[in-house]
């Protein structure tokens, strides 16, 4: 193994990291509720409708390609937990960057999941919480995409500081899995299933106190609480697509984690 890679000393606990994705919740569940506010709109992300010829990108993507170069700019893609969508050749930050510590394996560190997030948000996920119909408010929307999809991609890609953590806590157990390439092992060691049950009720919880209908007339009906997008859903979104990507992401990380 080559000498010293990775910052071993930073302070790194499952606990730590388990209460930052406790936090990020907020954000994604957030900006799901924010997004439910316009309808599908797949004009904007569906089709090549760009003025420009030879310009091919949907709005949503141009947009998001633009953004994210000016937020490389500034130095958003030297911070390990995010990972742009389309951005191969990153622009350098044009300000003093700060030093964020060496915690992942370098040559673990650039696993990027976000091509197939990008597929799975526009054709799964998105359908499920909005509304069908196209009201024309495509810029809005894109904004309100872009804010769903980094939150998501920040929480997914944290399974490389989650993997990184959990293969220090047990080198001896992930090794032989890693030199065999045996997926199906990597996956069982690294899944707490009652920590995702727990994840699971926690994001339906949150999805009906930050997005019920606030009423100020006493009297109301308690029963009859609507929401702005449906608790079970979110807690189907995180079951279903988040917690798998993110153990997807553990694997191909710990899959490199030997090289
Ligand atoms: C993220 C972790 O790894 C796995 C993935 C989880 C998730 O995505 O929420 C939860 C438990 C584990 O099965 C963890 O252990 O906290």
């Amino acid at each position: 193994m080559s000498s010293v890679v990775v910052e071993s000393d930073v302070q790194l606990s499952l606990d730590s990291i388990r209460e930052s994705l406790v936090r990020q919740e907020d954000t994604v569940v957030f900006s799901l509720i924010e997004r439910a506010k316009f309808p599908l709109n797949s004009p904007a992300f569906e089709e090549p409708r760009c003025l420009d010829s030879g310009n091919s990108s949907s709005l949503t993507e141009f947009f998001v390609r633009e953004i994210e170069t000016i937020q490389a700019k500034v130095g958003r893609y030297d911070n390990p937990e995010e990972n742009p969508f389309f951005l191969d050749n990153i622009p350098h930050s044009i300000f003093p960057t700060h030093k964020y510590p060496q915690v992942l394996y370098p040559k673990a560190s650039s696993v990027n999941i976000n091509k197939r997030l990008w597929d799975v948000y526009f054709k799964e996920l998105l359908p499920l919480f909005v509304k069908p119909g196209d009201d024309g408010n495509y810029a809005s929307t894109a904004a309100s995409d872009l804010a769903c999809l980094q939150a998501i991609s920040r929480r997914i890609h944290y399974g490389k500081f989650v993997a990184e953590v959990k293969f220090r806590d047990a080198p001896h157990d992930y090794e032989p899995a890693i030199r065999s390439k045996d997926t199906e092992a990597l996956m069982k060691l690294l899944t707490f299933e009652k920590v995702e049950e727990m994840v699971k009720k926690r994001v339906e919880k949150k999805a009906e106190t930050f997005g019920q209908e606030v009423k100020c007339v006493s009297g109301d009906d308690e029963s009859e609480k609507k929401y702005k997008v449906k608790p079970s859903l979110v807690s189907r979104i995180y079951g279903e697509w988040l917690i798998p990507l993110t153990k997807d992401v553990e694997v191909e990380y710990l899959l490199r984690r030997l090289d």
